[in-house]
């Protein structure tokens, strides 16, 4: 539905993504993960026209995203930076977005006004941040853009906000389905909502998964390092932290049935490494190796 192709993009000399190929689902929702600076705002801007690559292609259903305006009425992207034009009110910001989608939902609209108790008569400048960031949650879900980019959608959301708009997504695009792309540092929180992850490191894809297979291989093992050893010989294995008598080894590789009886039969505790923590050890290592 949604394929990238070559795609490079630099600012000046700096080098941001390099050689990007992804092709996208129709009808999923997906985490786009990465460091602070790797260049996930960069590569959501291209895929909703708001900055051109250097080279590549980007296509929604096999039409180029950048050669034919038609397509953009189908890409919505929330982002921090606002609207341009932040002295006007927000029922103006609002009707100006119904102008831009085909799908777009006006009764939708109402409602998501009403559970976000929004003011709009309010001036968009006058806005606290976290009203500002509905705002733009309101236009991304009433869109109903059949490929739609929420860039950090929780920035300045306090916890019960940001459930609100997590729920309201999910019961949404269940009844309405589209492609999702959500990018976030606040990963665990989301965790539940994600199909598929997408993680950039080092200006390239570095991970592309299902999270169901990625959950199924990986396992934090807890117990006597002498016991877990053996059993764990020639995996990946991505981090080791020791506690006393007790070590953690972190193994990103599926394990077999025989494998996991027979760490539980040796006393050695296992446990799923929630998303966020499989994050930050995938993206923090430069290698593997030599942790055991
Ligand atoms: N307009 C610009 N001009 C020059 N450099 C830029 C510009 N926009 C982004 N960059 C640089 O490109 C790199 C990627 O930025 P980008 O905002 O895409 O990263 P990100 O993954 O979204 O980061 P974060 O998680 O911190 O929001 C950063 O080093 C950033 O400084």
């Amino acid at each position: 539905m949604i394929e990238i192709k070559n795609l490079n993009k630099a600012y000046g000399s700096t080098k941001v993504l390099s050689n990007i190929n992804l092709k996208l689902e129709e009808n999923k929702i997906y985490g786009l993960l990465g460091r602070n600076g790797v260049g996930k705002t960069t590569l959501l801007n291209i895929m909703s026209n708001v900055i051109r690559a250097n080279s590549g292609e980007a296509l929604l259903n096999g039409e180029n995203i950048h050669e034919n305006s038609k397509v953009l009425e189908n890409i919505a992207i929330v982002r921090e930076s606002g609207f341009g034009i932040e002295d006007i009110k927000v029922k103006k910001i609002l009707k100006a977005a119904k102008t831009l989608y085909k799908n777009w939902d006006e009764e939708y609209m109402k409602f998501l006004i009403k559970e976000f108790d929004l003011n709009i008569k309010k001036n968009y400048s006058k806005l606290s941040r976290g009203n500002k960031t509905i705002v733009g949650l309101i236009i991304g879900l009433a869109s109903r853009a059949p490929l739609t980019l929420f860039d950090e959608p929780s920035l300045g959301l306090d916890a019960s906000y940001r459930y609100k708009f997590y729920n309201l997504l999910l019961q949404d695009v269940e009844k309405n389905p589209r492609t999702v792309i959500i990018s976030t540092h606040l990963i665990d929180e989301v965790t539940h909502l994600f199909e598929e992850v997408i993680i950039l490191k080092n200006q390239k894809v570095y991970l592309k998964e299902e999270v169901e297979s990625l959950m199924g291989k990986a396992y934090f093992l807890s117990g006597k390092l002498e016991k877990i050893e053996p059993i764990i010989k020639g995996k990946n294995i991505i981090s080791k932290e020791e506690f006393g008598t007790i070590t953690i080894v972190g193994v990103f590789d599926c394990l077999t049935k025989e494998e996991k009886d027979n760490l539980k039969e040796k006393g050695i505790e296992i446990s799923a490494i929630p998303l966020q923590k499989l994050f930050v050890l995938l993206t923090e290592k430069e290698s593997v190796e030599g942790i055991i």
